[in-house]
């Protein structure tokens, strides 16, 4: 990958696309509906049945008051009747003339009422005259002494009702609360006496058929706002009068008006918080009242509701407990993507997204304070045991450079393959030294041969060192620099590591430059090809000429192809450059040709060129579009780019022969060729490489080699031309070598196309001065750049 494909994978990265979790959220929300959606169900049912609990209760209490009210109105009217009767039956004949006698009907009418205490008869002026809860002979009671008792007996006797029921009262002779219940006789308009009987109402047994429930409270109220009964703790301390203010009497005043109601209140005896119901019964003046602790409804509201919520308990579990289990399964299903995700499927190592977010962690880790190392390592020549040996074999020998690799590293340094034949190892804690000795470790580990089936492979590798903070703050820009370093270690000859330094980005910035120039350069026609001759070593004549290619820059003038060419080359630019030079040199052959000249024209081929699968396509129809400079044309292939995949190279060879062109072996003796190849590679030319001609004369040992290419040439049928002949010795001894052709300075440099057609026009002679009188003309020729 590129250096944007790396910033764009951290850019990717930082969005980290990953933590989107749409099917957890969807069943958290589904889940949370549905119990939300339970609960409101819930809360409705809640509440319309606490409502109709309360309803329920309250009709109950309300049917129980009717109840009561009608017991207490029938157990004193029927009490009131017999009073009436019994006064009857004293009037006259009996009281006042026969006082014994009325005392004994008191008794007889008391002994058939036994919730009756006792039995009283007051005179007109409220004088006590029979008491039967006094012995006949004890003093009875003057209630001058109780004047306030006194006055309520007065004023009952002025009553026209059949009976008046008088305040609860007690003491006075009987020392338990008991109800008075007055009817007065009259005579001629005026009342003659007045029979009291006062009543024991616990004793009435006016409850009889009411559910008498534990903490049902019970009362009797007087219009006067006395309290004239409580059940079931009539207690005989407590005020039997309820304030104005209080909240129940207040309730129960309203009675008066509406007969009956409900209330909610507090009862003064206990201050729990109470519903009740109550009834105003008018003929008595009194008020029945029943009332049930609030806390019942509660319970009752209760039993009626635990099911249901008992229901939606388990139902939200169970909704609950299924979503998590879900969502539980969810998550360990996506852990196991996110660590499928961040592992490299072949090696087994952390992957690319795995490094970068490991890569931020330990930025995030030093934010405040200490140092750490990245280093970013590619194999040298994978990509050749790629192409030549298969993608398992490459695969193979990825998996034991990983092993390998990781078998030195401690356990806080991260190794990481980022893809192809690029790994990164995260080093934290490092400077400067530390990294280097990493990286030289890693080049050692490497260093041993691989074995993979039956090859034996050397393989290398570059190192590129940044270090954090001082070649970058943020992932992108280590990696980058990082980056930038190992392609530095690449181009100082592999196999090799570099650091950082600001002046490899101001190289990768004049790199970029040349890149866009080149491509300014293709499309404006800056290039321009020179011609060197090629010289025919026993004649001296030339016979032909190799075309080189150079840049006629704007800005910095003629520029040579050592500028241009390796870069062209490390960054495909070459293709497109080739192709042009391909066109133009056919061009020129073919002119030549058509004008009668028998030119030689050679082209030289880049590897990628000589690689490329479309070469045969393009020269097939290039020579179809200069079909006379076929028999002319040579091209040059490099001994190395040859030796890369000899296979695959004989193979084109064989094609470009196909194709009646002529090939021609470019710096040989620097490839290693081996003679076994040799013998099948279809060459017609052998150029010696110039480095050998250069001492020729002093090194003994570079004759040797010289007049070895050329024997070795003449033995696989080869012609054989020397390059750099720069002067007339070196001249003078290819030729008594035997070499069939020459190319350097001496004879000519290379030269525009019109230089060198009028140097054509001049047909120079070159031989060395003594048997060459035009020796020395080139000299004298317009020399190019
Ligand atoms: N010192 C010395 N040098 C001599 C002498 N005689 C010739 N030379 C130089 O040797 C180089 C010969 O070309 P080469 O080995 O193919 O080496 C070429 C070739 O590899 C590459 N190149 C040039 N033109 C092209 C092209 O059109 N396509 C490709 N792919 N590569 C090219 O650039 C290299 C350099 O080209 P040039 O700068 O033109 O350099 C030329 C030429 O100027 C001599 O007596 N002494």
């Amino acid at each position: 990958m590129d250096r944007d494909g790396f910033l764009n994978t951290h850019r990717i990265l930082g969005r980290n696309p990953l933590h989107a979790k749409p099917l957890a959220l969807q069943l958290r929300v589904f889940t949370l509906t549905l119990i939300l959606l339970g609960l409101i169900a819930q809360l409705i049912f809640a509440v319309l049945s606490w409502q109709q609990e309360k309803a329920d209760l309250e009709a109950d209490l309300a049917s129980q008051t009717a109840f009561a009210a009608s017991a207490v109105e029938h157990f004193f009217g029927d009490l009131g009747s017999s009073l009436g009767l019994l006064g009857e039956s004293l009037q006259g004949q009996v009281w006042p003339s026969d006082p014994q006698r009325a005392r004994a009907l008191l008794q007889g009418f008391q002994a058939h009422h036994p919730e009756v205490a006792s039995m009283v008869l007051f005179d007109a002026t409220g004088r006590m005259r029979i008491n039967t809860g006094l012995p006949v002979d004890a003093i009875l009671p003057d209630l001058r002494q109780h004047p306030e008792i006194l006055k309520a007996l007065i004023q009952d006797m002025q009553s026209s009702a059949p009976y008046v029921i008088g305040r609860t009262q007690h003491g006075l002779v009987l020392d338990h609360w008991r109800i008075p219940v007055r009817h007065t006789v009259w005579q001629a308009g005026r009342p003659e006496f007045l029979l009291q009987a006062s009543v024991r109402v616990e004793r009435a047994n006016l409850w009889q058929g009411l559910p008498l429930q534990k903490d049902l409270r019970l009362g009797i109220l007087r219009d006067d706002g006395f309290q004239q009964y409580r059940w079931p703790d009539h207690d005989p301390e407590s005020t039997h009068g309820l304030e104005a203010q209080d909240p129940l009497r207040q309730h129960l005043e309203k009675s008066l008006k509406q007969g009956s109601g409900v209330f909610e209140s507090q009862l003064p005896e206990d201050g729990v918080d109470r519903l009740g119901a109550y009834m105003h019964v008018p003929e008595l003046g009194l008020t029945v009242y029943l009332s049930l602790p609030k806390s019942l409804l509660w319970s009752r509201w209760w039993t009626r509701n635990a099911l249901a919520l008992l229901g939606f308990v388990l139902y939200s579990g169970l909704f609950l407990g299924m979503s998590r289990m879900i969502l539980r399964r969810e998550e360990q299903h996506s852990h196991s993507l996110l660590s499928q995700a961040r592992r490299d499927a072949l090696t087994g190592l952390p992957n690319r997204l795995a490094a970068h977010e490991r890569l931020d962690q330990e930025i995030a880790d030093r934010q405040a304070g200490g140092q750490f190392a990245l280093l970013f390592l590619d194999l040298d020549g994978f990509k050749e045991i790629n192409d030549n040996l298969g993608h398992a074999m490459g695969d193979r020998l990825l998996k034991q450079v990983a092993t390998r690799l990781q078998q030195d590293l401690r356990r806080q340094e991260t190794l990481a393959r980022l893809g192809g034949d690029e790994f990164l190892i995260i080093q934290p804690g490092a400077g400067v030294r530390e990294a280097a000795r990493l990286a030289r470790q890693m080049l050692d580990l490497l260093n041993p041969p691989f074995l993979l089936a039956e090859h034996r492979l050397q393989v290398g590798a570059s190192i590129g060192i940044s270090l954090y903070p001082q070649d970058g703050l943020d992932a992108g820009l280590l990696l980058k620099h990082a980056d930038l370093a190992m392609y530095e270690a690449k181009r100082q000859g592999r196999n090799d590591f570099a650091h950082f330094s600001p002046l490899l980005e101001q190289r990768s910035r004049e790199r970029l430059q040349l890149r866009q120039d080149l491509e300014r350069a293709l499309e404006n026609g800056e290039f321009l090809l020179h011609y060197q001759p090629l010289v025919d070593m026993q004649t001296g004549r030339i016979i032909g000429a190799e075309a080189l290619i150079r840049w006629q820059d704007p800005q910095k003038g003629l520029r040579s192809p050592a500028e241009f060419i390796p870069f062209a080359e490390e960054s495909g630019l070459i293709l497109p450059i080739g192709e042009w030079v391909m066109e133009e040199a056919f061009r020129q052959a073919q002119r030549w040709a058509s004008q009668g000249l028998d030119l030689r024209v050679s082209i030289n081929l880049s590897t990628r060129q000589f690689q490329s699968p479309s070469l045969i396509l393009k020269l097939e129809s290039l020579l179809q579009e200069c079909p006379l400079a076929r028999r002319h044309l040579e091209l040059e292939i490099t001994e190395s780019a040859a030796m890369l995949d000899p296979r695959a190279s004989i193979r084109t060879m064989n094609l470009l022969k196909s194709l009646n062109l002529r090939i021609a072996i470019d710096d040989f003796g620097t490839g290693y060729s081996s003679l076994s190849y040799l013998k099948h590679v279809p060459a017609d030319v052998i150029k010696i490489d110039q480095s050998f001609v250069r001492d020729l004369i002093d090194d003994p040992d570079d004759a040797a080699i010289v007049r070895t290419i050329i024997a070795l040439a003449r033995c696989l049928g080869c012609e054989c031309l020397a390059e750099g002949i720069e002067t007339a010795e070196h001249f003078e001894a290819l030729r008594e070598m035997g070499c069939d052709y020459g190319q350097g300075y001496w004879m000519s440099r290379p030269l525009a196309l019109p230089a060198f057609e009028e140097l054509l026009q001049r047909n120079p002679c070159f031989m060395p001065a003594d048997q060459n009188p035009l020796a020395g003309l080139s000299a004298l020729l317009p020399r190019p750049g």
